[in-house]
């Protein structure tokens, strides 16, 4: 495959004497929407922190944009296009939303961490309107859209978004679904970590399994789905 845009090759982690992650193979191509899904406790999460570098090590590699990303620190590995959100949004609560935009952009070295900048990426995640209340005073679908913004500030060429959906209602997945596949039409890969499964299929070209830290499936949601073996791990039947 040319377009690779993301390759794991064999990626493992051990916590101890306990094997959360093991022999993960994995390509992402430029512009894809995929869905990674698991049951708790499956590694969905460890093996994000091992692509953002948020480990000391891990086994296996992984390469981005055809370079390896061995040795980086999460800092290095977002500037060169690699963001994630996470599951409990983590704004800085003493900053108000505008400056919590300007962080990152200024992190970055960019000369547009501007007011400007930082509002339209606010515009983005339709923020704008409380970029100048504090983080405590949005709902929690506002600080997802918060959450989001802050990841995609640098314009990342990937983004793993990691349990967006978790507690919303129906029309706020919808929402959230909404902003993911605009900036996915504006050119970036998505990889979606979600137990809201109507999200997780709605949004997603192709799912991968994760099952006790192994991937027991790739492939096309539909045929992934009815498979045996997801069934029965994931579904619980
Ligand atoms: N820092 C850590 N130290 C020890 N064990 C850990 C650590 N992080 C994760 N684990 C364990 O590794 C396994 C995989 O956890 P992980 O959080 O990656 O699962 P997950 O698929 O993301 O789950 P969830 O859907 O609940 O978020 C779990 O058994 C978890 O307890």
């Amino acid at each position: 495959m040319s377009n690779v845009v993301l390759h794991a090759q064999g990626v493992g982690k051990r916590f101890g004497g306990f094997t959360a992650l093991s022999g993960i193979e994995l390509e992402v191509r430029a512009g894809e929407r995929l869905g990674l899904i698991g049951p708790n406790g499956s590694g969905k999460s460890t093996f994000t922190n091992c692509l953002a570098g948020a480990f000391a090590g891990h086994d296996g590699a992984f390469s981005f944009k055809g370079q390896p990303l061995q040795g980086l620190k999460p800092h290095e590995r977002a500037r060169r296009g690699l963001a994630r959100t996470f599951q409990l949004p983590r704004p800085f609560k003493g900053l108000s939303v505008l400056e919590n935009i300007r962080v990152p952009l200024a992190y970055a070295g960019r000369e547009t961490a501007s007011d400007e900048a930082a509002l339209a990426c606010l515009e983005s995640v339709e923020l704008a309107a409380k970029a100048h209340r504090m983080p405590k005073e949005l709902t929690q679908v506002e600080l997802r859209r918060l959450e989001l913004a802050r990841a995609t500030a640098l314009r990342p060429e990937l983004l793993i978004v990691d349990e967006a959906m978790a507690g919303l209602s129906h029309a706020e997945v919808d929402q959230i679904l909404a902003l993911l596949f605009r900036l996915n039409a504006g050119g970036t890969t998505i990889i979606m970590i979600e137990h809201v499964m109507r999200a997780v299929t709605e949004f997603s070209q192709r799912l991968a399994v994760l099952v006790a830290g192994r991937k027991v499936a790739d492939g096309l949601p539909a045929e992934v789905l009815a498979l045996p073996e997801v069934e029965e791990a994931y579904l619980g039947r």
